[in-house]
């Protein structure tokens, strides 16, 4: 850290969550770098950043405050990096972070999936690798405008570097909570990421597709599903809401009507956020379908088990690729074999 008082963090890769969390902490007074691509670059020189949430945050930062770099630069020495790239191009991106910061740098990925942190220190063992979890939505609503959609709080893997920035990212209204072991926050995120495949094939955003009954049995049997993976593995996910995980599938099955009152809180979403699996196949890029479903393909596999829903549904995420037609929740079920 080069001034206390003004913690140095570097964005490497600056999307929904980087430009999201990277804008928070900026906003309250950070030092942040952030490393883009063109796309995003070209919206924050013209646009600048401009957040929002379902709070009434309101916060704008001009390209002016903002340190955009194409790449990371030479000599930089940040305190904390945020490693926020789609967790295909995490092994290319820690390289680029082992190539460029010293040893002992925090690397702290805010990424979907069990296994990012250890692909990075496998590709980078001289950088300190913290598994974390960003539990709600950030949609971008245009040229960098984000929208936080839904609640929740930030959790990572205890590190003294992270407890020393807690008030910055609470000063940030990001708050930050620190975990002696993470895995049981990341299996809990993996289950709700579950929905992130019905999501994307049902083409609806996430409170519409959460409002038919038929979506949600689909979510609810490859929870199950899941679940069993989980306890076979001896893993006990950690619970996230006010539903113990064990019980999100009975909550899925029960009728909308019913869902509503009982899931308010679930169903607080904005009506245009999407999963970042729906993101990915509209803009026509490779999903996290392996780091979601195929963590538990493996988990399963490595305990002498099969998860066949988690599965078929890779597949049928894979095709959409090659323009499969979105998929009603009665199709759905009946490709999956769950009518
Ligand atoms: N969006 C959301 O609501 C949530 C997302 N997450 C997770 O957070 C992670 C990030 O997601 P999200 O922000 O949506 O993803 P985005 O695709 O919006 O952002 C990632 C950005 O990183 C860029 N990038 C990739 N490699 C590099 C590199 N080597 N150097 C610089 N930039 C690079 C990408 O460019 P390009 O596209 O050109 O490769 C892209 O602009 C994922 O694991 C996701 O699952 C977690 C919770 C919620
Ligand atoms: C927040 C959530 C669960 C759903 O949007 C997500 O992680 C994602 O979109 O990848």
């Amino acid at each position: 850290m080069n001034d206390s008082s003004r913690p140095s963090i570097l964005v490497m890769g600056t999307g929904s969550v980087g430009g999201f969390v990277g804008g928070g902490l900026a906003a309250a007074g950070a030092d942040l770098s952030f490393v883009a691509r063109p796309r995003m670059l070209g919206a924050l020189r013209q646009h600048g950043l401009h957040l929002t949430d379902l709070d009434g945050r309101d916060t704008r930062l001009a390209p002016s405050v903002l340190q955009l770099h194409t790449h990371i630069p030479e000599g930089l020495q940040p305190a904390l990096v945020l490693l926020c790239v789609k967790s295909g191009a995490t092994a290319e991106a820690a390289g680029e972070l082992a190539r460029m910061l010293p040893a002992g740098t925090p690397v702290l990925s805010l990424q979907n999936g069990i296994g990012n942190a250890a692909l990075g220190a496998r590709v980078a063992p001289e950088l300190v690798w913290l598994p974390g979890m960003v539990p709600y939505n950030i949609a971008e609503l245009g040229p960098g405008r984000l929208h936080r959609g839904t609640a929740g709080q930030l959790a990572a893997q205890r590190h003294l570097v992270l407890e020393a920035l807690v008030p910055t990212f609470e000063q940030a209204g990001l708050p930050l909570r620190l975990h002696d072991d993470l895995a049981p926050v990341q299996w809990a995120k993996l289950l709700m990421n579950l929905n992130n495949p019905v999501n994307a094939l049902s083409g609806l955003p996430l409170r519409a597709q959460l409002l038919d009954r038929g979506y949600r049995r689909v979510l609810a049997a490859l929870q199950q599903e899941a679940l069993g993976v989980l306890a076979a593995a001896g893993i006990e996910p950690a619970q996230l809401g006010p539903v113990p995980p064990a019980r999100m599938p009975a909550l899925l099955r029960l009728p909308t009507a019913v869902f509503r009152l009982l899931a308010a809180r679930m169903l607080r979403i904005d009506d245009k956020a999407r999963s970042s699996m729906a993101d990915d196949v509209a803009l026509g890029k490779p999903t996290e379908i392996d780091a979601i479903c195929g963590a538990v393909v493996e988990l399963a596999q490595s305990k002498g088990g099969q998860a066949p829903l988690a599965a078929g549904i890779t597949t049928l995420v894979k095709g959409l690729g090659s323009g499969a037609p979105v998929q009603s929740s009665r199709e759905l079920l009946r490709a999956l074999g769950l009518t």
